[in-house]
């Protein structure tokens, strides 16, 4: 039980690392530009809104797990409902001042909050660091894997200090006493919709509108100044595009209603390299690269072999289409891609190994929607999502 005047309490090692990362990879395909400046999250139901419902599956065991956790702190047993999960993250400028997390009026029914750590202060950014007004502790270096865990009233006044480098990633839940706020009843009805809706799924990624990645740098001039998030992440991780429907011809102030040929089916390229198979969409290339930087350090120890005549050469005319498309959707400073920590982009890249992470992403891909179609129908009638044990699922 946490202390009355200031009930808090930090977990160390609360979540393993390896689901760290797995939610890191999740963020870093999916998430959109936030309700803050600077901020970029992931909800489940941005998730199921753009055929990624799938991908909740990795976040049913830990929010059971959190929850459990934030009621056995507070002693309230049974008594709480999830109002809200989200991935996320804060890049250089981002703070947040002194607040409670219920000084809303449209926030009140929030009175427990779940921050858990994803990655690590000193490592992955710099800046970043919680602060309690009063009572102990005060400060809070976050550390990938810990939690911490408050009461959303004004006994726990807090605030974050401004990030100076690199992203600063967390899994936050907020918890309410009121029913009537309970997320997982809303999911479940998103969740029916979107399965009738995508018979049988193949589970490629659909962008929502493009102004959703676009990061805004002259929010009064009609949002133009700015770039393309996703295009921003394959950028800082040595790629970038190629488009097969020719040259696109931008002007200035149409970038961002352009953005819908990221939308389209495009290639990807690495220095002077094409690789000839064809995405969907930017999300969906972004999704598969993310998945090879999750998975690298595993896949370098496996046999691969690929068929070299899927890799070839830039002609003079295709460079100058992937020119043009990172002057339209990059063109402007990226404080983003600037204040990317140097260490996340010098990986070893390896077609061959690229090449398996992308048979092995729709492994990954078939196996968490062959779990989402058992558990929708337990959840269907529990109006709640929960994990079913494996050896039931296998009956
Ligand atoms: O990310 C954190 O450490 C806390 C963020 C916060 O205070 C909030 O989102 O209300
Ligand atoms: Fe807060």
């Amino acid at each position: 039980m946490a202390s009355n005047d200031h009930p808090r309490q930090i977990i160390r090692n609360f979540i393993p690392i390896q689901v760290c990362k797995e939610l890191e990879f999740i963020h870093k395909s999916n998430c959109t530009v936030g309700y803050r400046p600077n901020v970029f999250s992931t909800t489940l139901s941005h998730l199921i809104a753009t055929n990624c419902a799938h991908l909740i599956m990795p976040f049913i065991p830990i929010r059971e797990k959190l929850k459990e956790k934030v009621e056995e702190v507070f002693d309230c047993e049974y008594e709480l409902f999830i109002e809200f999960t989200g991935l996320i993250s804060w890049n250089k400028g981002a703070s947040i001042g002194w607040h409670s997390d219920d000084n809303r009026a449209y926030l009140e029914q929030r009175d427990y909050t779940a921050v858990c750590y994803l990655n690590s202060y000193g490592q992955d950014f710099s800046g970043g660091v919680f602060h309690f007004q009063d009572g102990e502790p005060t400060n809070y270096l976050p550390m990938a894997g810990d939690l911490v865990v408050y009461s959303a009233d004004n006994r726990n006044i807090h605030c974050v200090d401004e990030i100076s480098d690199g992203e600063r990633l967390t899994l936050t839940l907020w918890f309410s006493r009121n029913s009537s706020f309970d997320e997982d009843a809303k999911l479940v009805s998103l969740l029916t919709q979107s399965i009738l809706d995508n018979e049988p799924a193949p589970c490629v990624p659909l962008p929502a509108p493009s102004n959703m990645y676009w990061f805004s740098l002259d929010r009064g001039s009609g949002h133009q100044q700015g770039y393309d998030i996703c295009f921003a992440r394959l950028f800082i991780l040595g790629f970038n595009i190629y488009t097969t429907q020719g040259r696109i011809c931008i002007p200035e102030k149409h970038k961002l209603e352009s953005s819908d040929v990221l939308m389209k089916p495009l290639k990807l390229v690495r220095g002077d390299s094409l690789y000839c198979q064809e995405f969907a969409n930017l999300l969906h290339a972004l999704q598969a690269v993310q998945f090879y930087v999750w998975k690298q350090p595993t896949l370098q120890q496996s046999e691969v072999t690929m068929d070299t005549s899927d890799i070839v050469i830039l002609s003079a005319e295709q460079k100058e289409i992937v020119h043009e498309l990172r002057s339209v959707f990059l063109s402007t400073k990226t404080t983003f891609c600037d204040s990317y920590p140097a260490v996340s982009r010098e990986f070893h890249f390896d077609w061959a190994c690229f090449f398996a992470a992308i048979e092995s992403w729709k492994e990954y891909t078939f196996e968490l929607h062959k779990q989402l179609l058992i558990h929708l129908p337990l959840w269907q009638d529990y109006r709640s999502l929960f994990s079913i044990s494996s050896s039931v699922v296998e009956k």
